[in-house]
């Protein structure tokens, strides 16, 4: 086959197979559908070893379908990274606030010229994405513009081409899904609200996971009159209840409109604009009108459809998923699935880490610790304001798992806000083992919570004691240092039962 050369650099070390003795039957050793978080770690990671590596992915756009994506994924063109972007957007308007509060004097109202913004953040997400393209083809593997299918489990197809590759990677990750509304094709879900043309006056959001509480906060950050619906009395089901409470308050102080407990019924369109109507758990339909953007963030499938899968004996779970064993391999011995398509952590890093451990496995020394992806302990975040972020047992689950525990913690106003917005609070959460001792749970909801808690993660993953935390000199003066000083505990649990 022409075009493909396996990389001159070989490692150093003995890799798992020999990649001398590969056989000259298959164009790839390694072949990967999907050029996401999951996909291109696996595959450029596996070139690196040596392996003759292929991938294919579909062409570049904002919005994903069955022909358009682009390298980088979700994660860099319609997830994270412009994700991110908006929340720093909107976070301009409370420092405007603050300043005053400071005693800036800032004449006149800053407005934001919303398409010099989604035009820089486009350019940025197209350079990213070439990016991706460029490391994997500077480690030795090719890249494939075109939509994957799988004939066999030998066989892949791109662009009317076939390619025989020994081991198959399956990284299509996930596309956001509508639930059966009555009108639902009126509404967008997150891939469009990340690239809009023009920013609405009125947005409805529907859900309560990740992307509903962090859209909801950006937008309204932004200046838009946002109505955010859940169907729970909170938002983010499977958080500590403690820190879902103290969000969702925090939510409210910043004027958001909140709409607990309703489920969007219909959705029309009316002189122009959407009309929404809602059905509460308790009480009477009713109805927004005037809306420019509903959006329904109500939950991600996998990608496995119309991939030709079925021509394998490849097995799914019951929502589409496919089924992988702790190396990430699926019930048929040459293919292998990473990242969200998995249903397992549907996170950037863990995809990364299961594209990683995959090459490892496949093609990296024999002696490799890195085989097996740890989806212990995993940190996570709702960029959220304020953020939202958490490691670890929450106090829910200590009381079915542990049993024994401690629960410290301690809710403040932040230095910079005693000047400002005296309204606006932090909570530090930390669970602690009676028994042993150790730290077993870490939250935090207030800004910068994401970057306080990734070092939390890890000290946690290294066994930490309170009895090191209670030793550690703090850094002064930050909200981080609450971590250090919390010496008596707020609750203690003995036998899963709260202690008077
Ligand atoms: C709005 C939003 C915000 C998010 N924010 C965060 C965050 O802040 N932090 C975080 O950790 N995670 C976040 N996530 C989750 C994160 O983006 C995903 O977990 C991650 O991108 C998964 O990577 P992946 O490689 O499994 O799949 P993807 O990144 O989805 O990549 C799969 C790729 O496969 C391609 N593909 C599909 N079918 C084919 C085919 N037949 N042929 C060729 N290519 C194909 C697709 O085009 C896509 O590029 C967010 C997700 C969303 C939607
Ligand atoms: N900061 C981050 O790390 C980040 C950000 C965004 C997304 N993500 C990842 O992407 C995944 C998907 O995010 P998501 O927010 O779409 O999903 P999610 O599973 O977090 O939330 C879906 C929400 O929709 C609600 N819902 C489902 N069906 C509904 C219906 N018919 N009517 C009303 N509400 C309904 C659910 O109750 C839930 O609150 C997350 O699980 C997360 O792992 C991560």
């Amino acid at each position: 086959m022409q075009g493909v050369t396996r990389r001159s650099l070989l490692p150093i070390w003995t890799p798992a197979v020999d990649l001398n003795m590969s056989d000259e039957k298959y164009d790839f050793d390694f072949f990967v559908i999907g050029g996401g978080s999951g996909g291109v770690r696996a595959a450029r990671v596996a070139a690196t070893f040596g392996a003759k590596v292929g991938l294919c992915e579909l062409k570049l756009d904002a919005i994903s379908t069955d022909h358009t994506g682009g390298m980088g994924g979700t994660c860099v063109l319609r997830g994270c990274i412009p994700k991110k972007f908006m929340v720093y957007a909107g976070e301009f308007t409370d420092e405007c606030e603050d300043a005053k509060a400071y005693g800036w004097d800032i004449p006149q109202k800053p407005t934001l010229d919303w398409k010099k913004f989604i035009g820089k953040k486009r350019q940025e997400l197209e350079r990213l994405s070439g990016l991706y393209k460029k490391n994997l083809t500077s480690a030795g593997g090719q890249c494939f513009q075109g939509r994957g299918h799988v004939i066999d489990r030998h066989t892949v197809r791109v662009n009317d081409k076939e390619y025989k590759v020994r081991h198959l990677c399956i990284a299509t990750g996930g596309r956001p899904s509508k639930p059966p509304i009555e009108g639902k094709d009126l509404a967008v879900v997150s891939d469009h609200v990340l690239d809009l043309d023009e920013l609405p006056k009125k947005i409805v959001i529907v859900g309560g996971g990740y992307i509903a509480c962090e859209q909801a906060c950006i937008f309204h950050s932004l200046g838009v009159e946002t109505h955010f619906v859940f169907r729970q009395d909170y938002v983010l089901r499977g958080f500590d209840q403690e820190c879902r409470e103290f969000a969702q308050q925090q939510y409210s102080v910043h004027g958001m409109k909140m709409h607990p407990e309703n489920s969007p019924s219909k959705i029309e369109k009316v002189d122009g604009k959407l009309k929404v109507t809602f059905e509460p758990k308790k009480g009477d339909k009713w109805s927004l009108e005037g809306v420019d953007i509903c959006l329904l963030a109500t939950g991600r499938n996998a990608v496995t459809k119309g991939i030709g899968l079925e021509s394998t004996d490849v097995k799914l779970d019951e929502k589409g998923g496919v089924i992988v064993d702790k190396h990430s391999k699926t019930n048929v011995d040459n293919i292998w699935a990473v990242g969200d398509v998995t249903n397992r952590i549907p996170l950037t890093p863990v995809a990364r880490m299961e594209g990683m451990c995959l090459a490892h496995h496949l093609f990296g020394p024999k002696d490799s610790k890195t085989q097996v992806p740890d989806h212990d302990v995993v940190a996570s975040v709702v960029f959220s304001s304020p953020n939202l972020a958490s490691v670890g047992l929450t106090e829910e689950a200590a009381i079915e798992e542990l049993k024994d525990f401690e629960v410290f913690s301690s809710s403040f106003t932040p230095l910079k806000q005693s000047l400002s917005r005296k309204d606006i609070k932090c909570l530090t959460k930390l669970l602690v083992d009676s028994k042993t001792q150790k730290v077993v749970g870490v939250h935090m909801v207030g800004a910068e919570a994401a970057e306080i808690v990734q070092g939390l993660a890890a000290a946690i993953k290294a066994g930490i004691t309170k009895h090191t935390l209670d030793i550690t000199v703090g850094l002064h003066p930050t909200s981080a240092e609450e971590f250090v000083t919390m010496w008596a505990p707020k609750r203690v649990y003995k036998d899963g039962k709260l202690q008077k």
